[in-house]
């Protein structure tokens, strides 16, 4: 996977420039900072996305140099993904197929990020300070350091493991477990040596959940531990998100009681 993210972005910029689009709609789609024109600074990395919120990844829609890594990872993630939020049902008290079936694992975007050698890594990151918006985060990474987690107020390295997974709660876990899993803020640093390459698989729910109330789960709710959350749509949710930048408030944040 990690092999075929290189070759893309190393390939001539021609064949990159034909994938070049901020348009958020687009599936499958090649960027640098999806934030660029809403932040104030700019970060060190360009991002080849790809979006599978309502149906399975159309190959012929890959770039034909990753396709067939990229077709294998979905896969592997997907089953990944179910495994996950079994075990965390189950950590939640819940039946083991709760956050499956009210669709945690239907909807993924494969979001894979290329940081090149930085001439002058005191001024800028590869990505700024901030928790992940969706529900779960699966995150691979080449043998370059670089990413670090904020852990009572100190960051700390995350040192890349051959063949290792990091997974990542993001906010809208926070809010489905009412608070009981904390979302985890992290950050990239940038580097006079690289390429770093990561590649992030995001759960965010399948594309029906966008337009339905989103909000803590009804069964872990009691008198004792009341929601910490209003419910909301996550379509509006997304689009906070979008029209923000990744290191200003948090969305959850509107929705806190
Ligand atoms: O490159 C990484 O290791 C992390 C990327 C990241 O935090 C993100 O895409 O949200
Ligand atoms: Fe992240």
């Amino acid at each position: 996977m990690i092999e075929g993210i290189r070759l893309f972005n190393e390939q001539d910029l021609e064949l990159k420039k034909e994938m070049y689009s901020r348009d958020s709609a687009k599936k499958v789609r090649f960027h640098s900072n999806f934030d660029l024109y809403t932040s104030k600074t700019a970060d060190w990395r360009d991002t080849l996305q790809l979006t599978f919120l309502d149906s399975d990844p159309d190959p012929s829609q890959m770039p034909p140099v990753c396709r067939k890594s990229t077709m294998e990872y979905f896969k592997h993630m997907k089953r990944l993904g179910e495994a996950l939020f079994e075990l965390l049902s189950e950590a939640l008290g819940l039946q083991p197929d709760h956050l499956n079936s009210i669709g945690c694992s239907k909807g993924c975007s494969i979001v894979t990020h290329y940081y090149p050698p930085c001439p002058q890594p005191e001024l800028t990151l590869g990505v700024r300070k901030h928790a992940d918006a969706g529900i779960l985060t699966v995150l691979l990474q080449n043998h370059m350091s670089g990413l670090q987690v904020l852990h009572d107020s100190q960051w700390f390295d995350v040192h890349p493991t051959r063949g290792g997974l990091i997974i990542n709660v993001g906010d809208l876990l926070q809010v489905l477990s009412n608070n009981k899993f904390k979302s985890v803020k992290h950050r990239v640093i940038s580097s006079h040596v690289g390429p770093r390459i990561s590649v992030a698989c995001f759960f965010s729910g399948h594309a029906s959940l966008l337009d339905k109330p989103f909000g803590p789960i009804k069964k872990l709710i009691s008198e004792a531990n009341p929601p910490r959350y209003e419910e909301f749509l996550l379509k509006e949710y997304f689009a906070k998100f979008f029209a923000s930048s990744i290191d200003t408030k948090p969305p959850i944040d509107y929705y806190k009681l």
